[in-house]
């Protein structure tokens, strides 16, 4: 659905040049809710903005719905562009146009007729659940109820893509999920495939399917959400990870932890189907030891279960060291140090 293949875009400005997108590739499939994650500065908004077509890259192709966008005529690119919804953090709504205005806007500009465009505005308004409100104006609404309208309007051409900039970080962390949740359902009923940016990892939890992590405008690591949340291997990706999901004991509780048992403390990860088989207990009881769960944190992703515990084992060293030896065969098994919390 996009690809992109080597992607660079250095801006030129005062005689200075920023390589703002640095030697990208990227593959988005039909039906994925693909998130791009990074810190302000890392590119993300380049990236959005070489898709839809509003900057051009300084090297590497870009290909959307199957047309090259360095070599597409004018006629194409008009029409490619109304295959492309977007939405904004700051919705970007006409203030004087009512609800009903905003999302008929993009229709008018297509010369649909009066009844056309009163079918599809109802259409929208009632998927978006703002049937009461098609008179209002955005100054009368809240952000959320804001973010719907701009969401109805991307979506009255029926594109088969949707961009979102940013389109939650303006909302609170209730509506945040009503917007999630709203996007996820895009996705589903009409299969739009979906390329967000966020800053935020909590989205990318919530609703994408792939991730791709950004900084100094590289992707730094990329793939599938539980792989990416399971088993990450950069460091900025872990930071990421640890704002929403918490498997870190802070220093004091670990130094507390350790005076308290004087046996090693081993952290063990599950995921996938490891995370519901009682893989502890059968082994352990097999070679006669016995376990004492010191800490532990489960998780759902995607459908799928992935957590850690932290464990002291008690029995003897050798049988210890087989349980440790067959764990390490079906999980990920490290003992617990002081730099590792
Ligand atoms: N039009 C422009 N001219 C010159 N430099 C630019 C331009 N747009 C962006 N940049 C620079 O390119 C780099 C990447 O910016 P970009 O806005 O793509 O990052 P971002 O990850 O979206 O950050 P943010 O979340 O703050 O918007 C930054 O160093 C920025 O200053």
């Amino acid at each position: 659905m996009i690809r992109l293949e080597r992607v660079s875009k250095i801006y030129e400005s005062g005689g200075k040049k920023v390589e703002a997108v640095k030697d990208v590739s990227l593959h988005i499939k039909k039906g994925d809710i693909f998130g791009i994650i990074g810190f302000s500065g890392a590119g993300k908004s380049t990236l959005l903005r070489l898709v839809n077509l509003l900057e051009r890259p300084t090297t590497g192709n870009i290909i959307v719905d199957n047309y090259d966008l360095n070599s597409i005529s004018s006629k194409d690119l008009r029409q490619l562009r109304r295959k492309i919804g977007m939405i904004f953090q700051t919705f970007n709504l006409f203030n004087s146009r009512t609800v009903y205005g905003n999302i008929a806007y993009p229709l008018k500009l297509e010369k649909k007729s009066k009844e056309e465009i009163h079918q599809r505005v109802t259409e929208l308004l009632q998927f978006v659940g703002l049937e009461d409100k098609a008179d209002k104006f955005p100054e009368q609404l809240s952000g959320g109820q804001k973010q719907r309208v701009g969401i109805a309007r991307a979506l009255a051409t029926s594109p088969d893509i949707l961009l979102c900039d940013e389109a939650t970080s303006a909302l609170d962390p209730e509506t945040t999920n009503e917007i999630l949740n709203l996007l996820k359902k895009v996705n589903e009923e009409f299969n739009i495939t979906i390329l967000l940016i966020t800053h935020e990892m909590n989205v990318i939890r919530k609703i994408c399917n792939r991730v791709a992590v950004m900084e100094n405008g590289r992707i730094i690591e990329e793939g599938e959400v539980f792989n990416i949340f399971s088993n990450p291997q950069e460091k900025t990706t872990k930071n990421f990870i640890s704002s929403v999901v918490n498997e870190k004991l802070s220093s004091s509780l670990l130094e507390k932890l350790r005076k308290d048992h004087e046996r090693k403390l081993y952290r063990i990860v599950f995921s996938g189907d490891t995370a519901s088989q009682p893989i502890l207990s059968t082994l352990t009881a097999k070679h006669n030891i016995h376990f004492n769960i010191i800490y532990g944190s489960i998780n759902e992703l995607q459908n799928q279960l992935f957590g850690n515990l932290i464990v002291e084992f008690i029995g003897a060293d050798s049988q210890i060291e087989e349980v440790l030896k067959e764990l390490t065969e079906i999980v990920e098994v490290r003992e617990v140090t002081n730099g590792e919390s």
